[in-house]
């Protein structure tokens, strides 16, 4: 008998399953990464599965692309793809105009330039990602490992004017070294608080030559579907629609396949 669910990842499942019903037959998908994408993957796989859809999908990382081939969906190349009818991916944080914090996995690069390639953005999450202002979550800077040391100053030099809660920032560590990318890239994690301006923040921190992406995805997301711990789904749009309420069945959770 496997575990039950801890309340976060009942929710995170919720959210995914929930949203997996967005996807039709002979979609182009983009995949996101992280723990709540990964959901979203088994639960596709799932469906495909019992109803033979023909899909063909996008990842945003390695590790999303390693667990979508295994479990038996079509992956491609966002080249080969061209473009993409809707994306599914998690986020850090949600801001009510569905504004977005990404990258806690340090997967932002691929998924932005995949969210851009899409007609839809999806995010997938439960009841914690959702702030009335982001920043709490570490803001995550991708940047390149030349210069890195002077990038990181120049960063610091922007955030020295920004309208922010704090200025603190960390180079993202794996065990010894620093973390590194799919991209072979580096990764700064700037602690803020509370970001007031994030598009004003974001075009200075782009100004910044070894700044290569952030985290902030902003007017990027179509809607977020927020999953809670009993399998209560809600859609919120960007349009400024009501919000959609759904159910989905948490025990369906046990079933899904794994790789
Ligand atoms: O780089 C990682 C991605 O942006 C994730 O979508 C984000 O960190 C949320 O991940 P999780 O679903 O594991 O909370």
């Amino acid at each position: 008998m496997s575990e039950p669910l801890s309340q976060a990842d009942a929710g995170k499942f919720a959210a995914a399953r929930g949203a997996v019903d967005l996807v039709e037959d002979g979609m182009k998908l983009g995949l996101g990464t992280g723990s709540t994408a990964n959901w979203m993957v088994r639960a596709l796989a799932a469906r495909v599965a019992r109803e033979g859809l023909t899909l063909t999908c996008v990842p945003t990382s390695t590790r999303t692309g390693d667990l979508a081939r295994a479990l038996g969906l079509t992956v491609v190349t966002l080249d080969e793809a061209g473009w993409l009818d809707l994306t599914i991916d998690g986020a850090d944080e949600f801001d009510p105009a569905l504004n977005l914090i990404k990258g806690g996995g340090g997967a932002h690069l691929q998924e932005k330039i995949v969210a851009a390639a899409s007609d839809r953005m999806v995010v997938i999450t439960d009841p914690s990602k959702d702030v009335a202002q982001l920043g709490a979550f570490p803001l995550p800077v991708e940047i390149t490992p030349f210069g890195m040391g002077v990038t990181s100053k120049l960063i610091g030099k922007v955030l020295e004017t920004a309208a922010v809660g704090a200025r603190g920032s960390r180079l993202r560590m794996q065990g010894d070294a620093p973390f590194v990318t799919d991209e072979g890239n580096h990764i700064v994690d700037l602690a803020l608080e509370r970001i007031d301006a994030p598009a004003d923040l974001a075009a200075a921190l782009l100004q910044v030559p070894g700044v290569v992406e952030t985290g902030l995805f902003l007017g990027l997301c179509d809607a977020v579907v927020i999953g809670h711990p009993d399998g209560r789904v809600e859609t919120r749009r960007a349009d400024g629609s009501a919000p959609v309420f759904a159910r989905v069945d948490p025990a369906e959770a046990a079933a899904l396949p794994v790789a």
